[in-house]
């Protein structure tokens, strides 16, 4: 299927919200992962599996150190599993090139951080460009782009404030927004309500669903709040290395 290139909800009808129908966007085979301990390796994945397709959202949720941000690491493409697959849009990225997984990760993922990760010395339109000045430079249809989606997170009127005169529920909100600037197949969100307060929570809850579901993007989030696990499609916990 060929994406428009506007990446706004006023612009995409919601005919990919959980669009079943289609094959799987996000394949997940036997995947395994284990750190060096000492003279030890601690395993964190074993063999876990998962598919998921265009339009889903699934809260993976567990205890600390269940490998939930490991997961997330490599299904983002940041790290690489000791074995198994996973094939995106079709791709295999650890196939790659470094070079080319870096443009595969910058136009097919879209990251979302409890701490946001913001550039503090950029302004917030600036932040939300950062992954088109990634690919060289911001094109004027990216940066008309990212003021549409300022605009659709409710901070229109804060394009040229640095991140340090917002609130954290607008700090996400900014983050939210870079993430969907390149309009990517897979969100990945790690808490991303964790450090705010309920009321403050679900409305980025409900952001992110909408934004996530106008583009027809694959949304993943870890979490410890059960509200914004109940918000997702799905629901996952990691036992023992596996989803179940
Ligand atoms: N680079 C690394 N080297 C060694 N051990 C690691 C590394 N990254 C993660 N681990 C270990 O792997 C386990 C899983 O970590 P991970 O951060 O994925 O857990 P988590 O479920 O996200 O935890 P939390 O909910 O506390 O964020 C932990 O025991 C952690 O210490």
């Amino acid at each position: 299927m060929v994406w428009p290139r506007c990446r706004c909800a006023t612009f995409f009808p919601t005919k990919t919200m959980n669009d079943n129908s289609s094959s799987p966007s996000l394949i997940v085979k036997n995947l395994s992962k284990s750190f060096a301990t000492g003279d030890d390796r601690l395993v964190v994945l074993s063999n876990l599996n998962l598919e998921l397709s265009s339009g889903d959202s699934l809260a993976v949720v567990g205890p600390s150190g269940s490998g939930k941000s490991t997961l997330l690491q490599i299904l983002g493409t940041l790290d690489r599993p000791d074995s198994g697959t996973v094939m995106i849009d079709g791709a295999d990225p650890f196939a790659l090139s470094d070079d080319k997984l870096a443009r595969f990760r910058n136009e097919k993922v879209g990251f979302i951080f409890q701490d946001h990760h913001l550039l503090p010395q950029l302004t917030v339109i600036e932040n939300v460009l950062v992954p088109s000045l990634a690919q060289g430079k911001s094109s004027a249809s990216d940066v008309a782009r990212a003021t549409e989606l300022l605009d659709e997170v409710g901070l229109s009127s804060r394009l040229g404030h640095l991140p340090s005169e917002l609130s954290g529920g607008e700090r996400e909100r900014v983050a939210i927004a870079r993430a969907l600037l390149m309009q990517p197949r897979l969100i990945l969100a790690d808490e991303p309500t964790g450090n705010l307060d309920r009321k403050t929570a679900d409305s980025v809850t409900e952001l992110l669903l909408r934004l996530q579901s106008s583009v027809g993007a694959i949304l993943i989030t870890v979490t410890h709040s059960e509200s914004l696990a109940a918000a997702m499609n799905e629901r996952k916990e990691l036992v023992d290395g596996g989803l179940v």
